[in-house]
C-alpha cells in the first residue's frame, strides 16, 4: 500500500509531463490552490509524518511536487493513481450504504453493454446483506439497472440442493437477483453438486476469464481473515477449488443449519486467493467486534497465508470498508491516520474518486492464457464428487433460468425506511457462535 521514494518521484515526473500538457486543468487547479494551502496548514507535514511515518509523508512529498509541477489537477490525478483504501463509518448500515453507492457509481461509469458488460464478483454471509438491500432499493428507484452486469459469486457449499434455503444460490436469489433486472443469463454461482467438482471449478475460472476478468469484487470475510473461502493457509496464489471448510467456519455457520454441526457441509466450492487478486479491483466489507482481530492482522501486520485477506495488501486498488466495531484492534494512529486521508480528499475536493482503467487495468475482450490447473484427470479413476445430498423429500428439479423475481412475491417491502435502526445483529457471525457454558 505504501508508495516508496521512487514511485513518488515518478509521480512528480507524471505531473510535470501533465503540466505541460493539461493547460485547462491548470486553470482549475489554480482556483483550488487556495483551499489546498488550507487544508496543508491545518495539516502541517510533521504531524502527519508522526502519525504515519512513510506513507503519508511520501504521499505529501508526491502532493507537494505535484502542487508545484502542474496544480491541485495533477494531484488528483496522482491520488487516483494507487492506493490501498480503509473507509471507517460508524455502523454498518452507513459502511453498506458506503459500498452500494460506490459500486453504483463503478457500473454507472463503466457504461456497460451488452457486448461490454460490467463483471461484478458478489459474496454471501450477513455482512453484504445491507448493501444487497440498498442496491435494491436504489433499483427500484431507477437509478441502476443490472442489465449489462454479469456476476460470479464467490463460492457454494458442495452436496446440499440448490434449493435448500442455505445454499448461496438460494441466499443470492432471496436477496439480490429476484429484484434486479439482472438477465438469469448472466448470474453465475458454482455448483456444489457438479458430477466433477474439480472441472467446475476449471470451468469457473475459464468462463470469469472468458468475460475479460472480474471489474470489482466484493467480499467479506470470516472472523478468522479468510476471504470467500480461503481458510487459513490457503495458498495465496490458490484459484477456484474445492475447499474443506475450518472448524471455525463450520462452528460460526452452524446457526444457520438449528445449531446442529453435523449439518453444516464440510466443503465448499470457493474461488482462490489469486483469483480475488486478479480483480481490477476489490472491495472488502467488515463490520463487528468479532472481526477485530482480523482486520488488524490483515491491515498491520504482513502478508500471511493464515490470514488470507492480507493478501490484498498484494491487490493495487484494495477498498475495504470498515464499522467503528471493526477497528477496535487497530493501533489509533491506523485509525487516525485513514481517517486523515478521507478528510483532507473531502477538503480537497476527491473524496471517492472512482480508480481510472490506467489504476487498475483495462479490461481485456477475452483472457485467453492458459490456465495452469491440470486438465488431465488422475490415473488412478479418483474422481472428486459431491457427496449425495441426504433428503428425504422428493427430489427438485434443475432451476431453469428465469427472473426469479415471480418467487418472490413484489410486495416486499424493500424500503429501507427503519433499517438503519433494524436489529441486524441476528444475522451476524458472532451471533452464530453458541456461548461458552460455565
Ligand atoms: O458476513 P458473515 O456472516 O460474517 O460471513 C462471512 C462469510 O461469508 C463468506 O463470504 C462465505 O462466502 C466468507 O468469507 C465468510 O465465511
Amino acid at each position: 500500500m505504501a508508495w516508496t521514494a521512487r514511485e513518488a518521484e515518478s509521480c512528480w515526473a507524471q505531473a510535470l509531463q501533465q503540466r505541460k500538457t493539461a493547460a485547462p486543468r491548470l486553470a482549475k487547479a489554480q482556483l483550488d490552490q487556495a483551499a489546498y494551502r488550507r487544508a496543508r496548514q491545518r495539516s502541517p507535514k510533521p504531524w502527519l509524518d508522526a502519525v504515519t511515518g512513510r506513507l503519508m509523508a511520501s504521499s505529501a512529498v508526491a502532493a507537494g511536487n505535484a502542487e508545484r509541477a502542474g496544480g491541485l489537477a495533477s494531484i488528483r490525478q496522482s491520488c487516483r493513481k494507487r492506493k490501498g483504501r480503509l473507509i471507517i463509518r460508524d455502523d454498518p448500515p452507513t459502511a453498506s450504504r458506503y459500498i452500494a453507492d460506490y459500486i453504483i457509481e463503478r457500473i454507472k461509469s463503466f457504461e456497460p453493454t451488452p457486448e461490454n458488460p460490467f463483471v461484478l464478483g458478489l459474496p454471501t454471509g450477513s455482512s453484504p446483506v445491507l448493501i444487497y438491500r440498498y442496491l435494491v432499493e436504489k433499483h427500484k428507484a431507477g437509478e441502476i439497472s443490472f442489465r449489462n452486469v454479469v456476476t460470479f459469486n464467490m463460492d457454494e457449499y458442495v452436496g446440499i440442493p440448490r434449493e435448500h434455503p442455505e445454499s448461496y444460490h438460494s441466499f443470492m436469489y432471496k436477496h439480490f437477483f429476484s429484484h434486479v433486472d439482472i438477465d438469469p443469463a448472466n448470474i453465475n454461482i458454482l455448483n456444489g453438486n457438479a458430477p466433477d467438482l474439480e472441472a467446475e471449478c476449471i470451468g469457473y475460472e475459464e468462463k470469469i476469464k472468458k468475460f475479460g476478468g472480474i471489474e470489482l469484487f466484493l467480499g467479506g470475510i470470516g472472523p478468522d481473515g479468510h476471504i470467500a473461502f480461503n481458510e487459513p493457509g490457503s495458498s495465496l496464489k490458490s484459484r477456484t477449488r474445492v475447499k474443506t471448510l475450518a472448524y471455525d467456519t463450520i462452528l460460526a455457520n452452524s446457526r444457520f443449519f438449528g445449531n446442529d454441526l453435523s449439518q453444516v457441509p464440510r466443503m465448499a466450492l470457493t474461488v482462490g486467493v489469486q483469483t480475488v487478486l486478479d480483480a481490477r479491483e476489490v472491495v472488502v466489507i467488515i463490520t463487528g467486534a468479532h472481526k477485530a482481530l482480523a482486520l488488524q492482522k490483515c491491515i498491520e501486520g504482513g502478508v500471511n497465508h493464515m490470514w488470507t485477506l492480507s493478501s490484498l495488501q498484494l491487490h493495487p486498488h484494495p477498498l475495504i470498508v470498515v464499522d467503528e466495531d471493526a477497528t477496535l484492534e487497530l493501533q489509533v494512529k491506523t485509525v487516525k491516520y485513514f481517517k486523515s486521508i478521507e478528510m483532507v480528499a473531502n477538503e480537497l475536493g476527491f473524496v471517492q474518486t472512482l480508480p481510472t482503467a490506467a489504476s487498475t487495468g483495462v479490461k481485456r475482450s477475452a483472457i485467453v492464457e492458459e490456465l495452469h490447473s491440470p486438465k488431465e484427470k488422475p490415473t488412478n479413476g479418483f474422481k472428486l464428487e459431491a457427496p449425495k445430498p441426504n433428503i428425504s423429500r422428493s427430489v427438485t428439479p434443475e432451476l431453469v433460468p428465469d427472473r426469479m423475481a415471480s418467487r418472490i412475491p413484489d410486495d416486499t417491502t424493500w424500503n429501507l425506511q427503519g433499517v438503519e435502526n433494524e436489529d441486524t445483529s441476528f444475522l451476524r457471525m458472532s451471533a452464530r457462535v453458541a456461548p461458552l457454558s460455565g
